[in-house]
């Protein structure tokens, strides 16, 4: 929808705070939604409040030189020791984990007091105020008081609001913090929507990484204030150090093979095997590549393919390695499911109990038969 978007960022950042050092050097891509994740106090927040123009006086103490590119190719500097752009004028959007809404102003009236700053000539019309509102599914809501809506519902608010503002890039530090699962769920479908439907680019942080997995494109994996390597989440997974990271969690690559929207049913190519799910997302389209997100526990191993099971998606693989789960009693098993013709050899984890591996006899190179249940799967 909007051409008017951040392309990447040119980051050098040097700061001490405490104990603690951050050290960046980076250029990063701005494409769909990008998850910075890493442990508790790794720098994440940091590197977020210094995007967003909230950390001038590293200065003082550190160094930060800050690049943006616009959609035309054009570098801008943000920040370097001469110059220091203020968040206000760097048209970003900020979401953050508590909503801040204007609590004496209606629901509408806190979008239009967004909308009213943009100048005209750089307003989007389908970030109008009335338009978003029903884009997050609040359109009868309008007139209410914040205090009149739900915690989840509070937080829409705050997300359209920070898109009435037409940012080029929008940055949200742990916005699902305070909800719980069902309004957890709605949000996130919400952001994947919003963020095709408008293409701003999105940078969001977060320590759960069941959330990153099921939202984003990108990762940019962090630990004690470095960068550890970044890149397409897919890719990332399938490096030595994002599946050590991000054991649990496993992305598939997949070709779409027929969206039945009468059945509710998606179906897959992955390899020479079709997997079938129930999926709501009815825009994908026949032939385009997906992305699938599978736990790592809802993966169950055999040794041959299973027949008369309500489980209908079975994928061949093979055991490459085994490797501790946290629980003493269980097992991550390390398997490649062979190459497609389209797609390369793809490695994930299942994660089975330690008994079952014994009775099975599962060793490194023997073949197995992943099955997994449909509403495991999701895009
Ligand atoms: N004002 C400050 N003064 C001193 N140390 C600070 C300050 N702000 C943050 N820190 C330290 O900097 C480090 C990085 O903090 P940051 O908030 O960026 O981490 P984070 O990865 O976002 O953590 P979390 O996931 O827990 O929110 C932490 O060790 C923190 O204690």
């Amino acid at each position: 929808m909007t051409e008017q978007s951040y392309q990447s960022i040119r980051l050098h950042l040097y700061q001490q705070q405490g104990g603690f050092v951050c050290n960046m050097q980076t250029e990063l891509p701005l494409q769909g939604i990008t998850a910075l994740f890493g442990p508790s106090g790794c720098g994440k927040t940091t590197l977020l409040r210094t995007l967003a123009g909230l950390n001038e006086r590293v200065q003082s103490s550190g160094a930060c030189e800050l690049y943006v590119q616009d959609q035309h190719g054009q570098w801008s500097t943000w920040q370097n020791p001469e110059v220091f752009v203020p968040s206000w004028q760097r048209q970003v959007g900020l979401v953050f984990q508590r909503p801040a809404l204007f609590p004496h102003l209606t629901v509408l009236k806190n979008l239009e007091y967004a909308w009213v700053r943009v100048p005209k000539d750089q307003r989007i019309e389908q970030l109008a105020p009335h338009n978003l509102l029903q884009r997050v599914g609040l359109s009868e809501f309008g007139q209410r008081l914040p205090s009149q809506l739900s915690g989840g519902q509070q937080q829409r608010v705050a997300l359209a609001r920070t898109l009435a503002s037409c940012p080029q890039l929008m940055l949200l530090d742990e916005p699902l913090a305070n909800l719980d699962g069902a309004a957890k769920a709605y949000f996130i479908q919400l952001l994947k929507r919003l963020q095709q439907e408008t293409g701003i680019p999105m940078i969001y942080v977060s320590h759960q990484l069941d959330e990153v997995v099921q939202l984003s494109d990108r990762l940019i994996l962090m630990d004690a204030g470095s960068l550890v390597n970044h890149g397409p989440i897919a890719a990332i997974l399938q490096t030595e150090e994002g599946y050590r990271r991000c054991q649990g969690e496993n992305i598939l690559l997949a070709r779409v093979k027929e969206n039945q929207p009468s059945e509710g049913l998606l179906a897959v190519q992955v390899a020479d095997t079709t997997l079938w799910f129930p999926e709501p997302d009815t825009s994908l389209r026949k032939g385009s590549h997906c992305r699938i997100h599978v736990q790592a526990k809802d993966i169950s191993l055999a040794l041959r393919p299973t027949i008369e099971s309500s489980i209908s998606n079975s994928v061949p693989a093979q055991v490459v390695a085994f490797s501790d789960s946290s629980h003493q009693a269980e097992v991550r098993v390390q398997l490649v499911v062979k190459a497609g013709h389209e797609i390369p050899a793809q490695r994930l984890s299942a994660t089975i109990t330690r008994a079952s591996q014994a009775r099975l006899k599962l060793q490194a190179g023997a073949t197995v038969y992943m099955q997994i249940k449909a509403v495991a799967l999701s895009t």
